[in-house]
């Protein structure tokens, strides 16, 4: 979709802020541009909406040369996001939103209306916020109607310039989400530019990491925290890059460990046998829906003979669903002070899979490292363990 041939930028002053760029984003992909101050990823950016033109080299949008296209037109089919969001201060959040539309001679109503499907989709009510000046919005909901604007005439391209670097970062984590969420729906192609490597990591499908006006690096995120290709990636992306990579990790069937599975109207006795036949200290509880209830303990069970596992076992509402992230997982059993948390397939009715413990987690972010360094998938791993461990 948005192809870099040898593309070089060199300012009046001599600077080279891009040196022959080549590289290729792919329609409904977000890449994102990641470096220190003044590597070039502006320069990059503003190059493909013709904000800045390259000294030498070419850049095609859909197979196009964009030197040929009118720059008014081009722009009308690339959305831009920048910090300093750049909203009119003294026309309503809606007629903002519908800025575009206007430009290009929308009909007011329909403008309107789908300046109102924008505000919604990015999470502001419009019938709240839509008669609001921009002055009476927060930072981070500002930032929301500057995506909004970005999207509203429907282009196929984004260009999106630090959009969330001026809010805090709770504020940002969230904008990240909400960002993502929009993503899966529109998969528009995005360049995203950033010098926040874990913002870079969480929302590039690939991440090209930036040194001096060159990549140095151009890869899925879990490959660059993984394998850094060069000492100055490494000294990037951070010493605590393993710990970055378990947010870009998702959970797979095959890291789950196979607990004994009881349900609630079993009876204890046998129930408890099985446990001590299969040397288990504890089994998930399921209800009778073959839903996850929670867990029972081989002790609890044995503790007389009479009743069934439902008047012995404990709640356990936590779960994940497999895809989410080895992070999320962590971050679950230390909140609720389990070694272990449950994965269920939600595309598959809640379906239980298994449960994750640390032991687990760390092998399959062992796994996952090797998988990347190999090119093969993660289920091919096998590991070398140490015995005990
Ligand atoms: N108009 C200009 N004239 C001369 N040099 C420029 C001009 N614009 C940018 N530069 C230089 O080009 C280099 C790349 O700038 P660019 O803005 O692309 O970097 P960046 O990676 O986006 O930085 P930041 O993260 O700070 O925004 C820098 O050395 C910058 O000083």
């Amino acid at each position: 979709m948005i192809r870099f041939e040898h593309v070089t930028k060199r300012y009046a002053d001599g600077t080279t802020a891009v040196d022959d760029l080549s590289f290729h984003v792919a329609e409904g992909e977000l890449v994102t541009l990641v470096g220190p101050s003044g590597c070039g990823k502006t320069t990059t950016m503003k190059m493909v909406n013709r904000l800045i033109e390259p000294t030498s080299g070419r850049i095609l949008l859909d197979g196009e040369d964009i030197t040929a296209v009118d720059p008014v037109r081009l722009r009308r089919r690339i959305g831009y996001v920048i910090q300093q969001v750049g909203l009119f201060p003294h026309r309503t959040v809606l007629d903002n939103t519908a800025t575009v539309c206007h430009l290009l001679g929308w009909p007011r109503k329909k403008a309107r209306a789908r300046a109102a499907e924008l505000l919604d989709l990015v999470g502001l009510d419009p019938a709240v916020h839509g008669g609001r000046y921009p002055e009476q919005l927060s930072g981070g909901q500002r930032q929301r109607v500057g995506v909004a604007r970005a999207l509203a005439a429907d282009p196929p391209v984004l260009l999106m310039d630090e959009p969330f670097g001026a809010v805090d970062p709770v504020v940002r984590e969230r904008l990240q989400n909400e960002f993502l969420r929009l993503q899966s729906q529109v998969r528009k192609t995005v360049l995203f530019v950033t010098h926040d490597i874990e913002e870079a990591v969480r929302l590039g499908d690939r991440i090209a990491v930036y040194g001096e006006g060159r990549i140095a690096q151009f890869d899925a995120p879990t490959v660059v925290l993984g394998a850094p290709a060069t000492p100055y990636v490494a000294d990037f992306v951070g010493a605590d890059r393993a710990l970055k990579r378990l947010s870009v990790t998702p959970i797979e069937p095959g890291d789950l460990e196979a607990p004994p599975v009881v349900r609630l109207e079993d009876r204890a006795a046998p129930a408890a046998a099985r446990l001590a036949a299969e040397g288990a200290r504890w089994a998930v509880v399921l209800d009778d829906a073959g839903r996850l209830h929670g867990w029972v303990s081989a002790e609890s069970l044995t503790a007389g003979a009479d009743g069934t596992v439902g008047d012995r076992s404990r709640r356990m509402d936590a779960w994940l669903p497999v895809g989410a992230s080895l992070k999320q997982a962590f971050s679950s059993m230390l909140q609720h002070d389990a070694g272990w948390i449950a994965v269920l397939d939600s595309e598959h009715g809640d379906r239980f899979l298994g449960v994750l413990t640390p032991a687990r987690l760390h092998e399959a972010l062992r796994r996952s490292i090797d998988a990347d360094a190999r090119g093969a998938s993660r289920a091919e791993v096998e590991l070398e363990t140490v015995s005990g461990v």
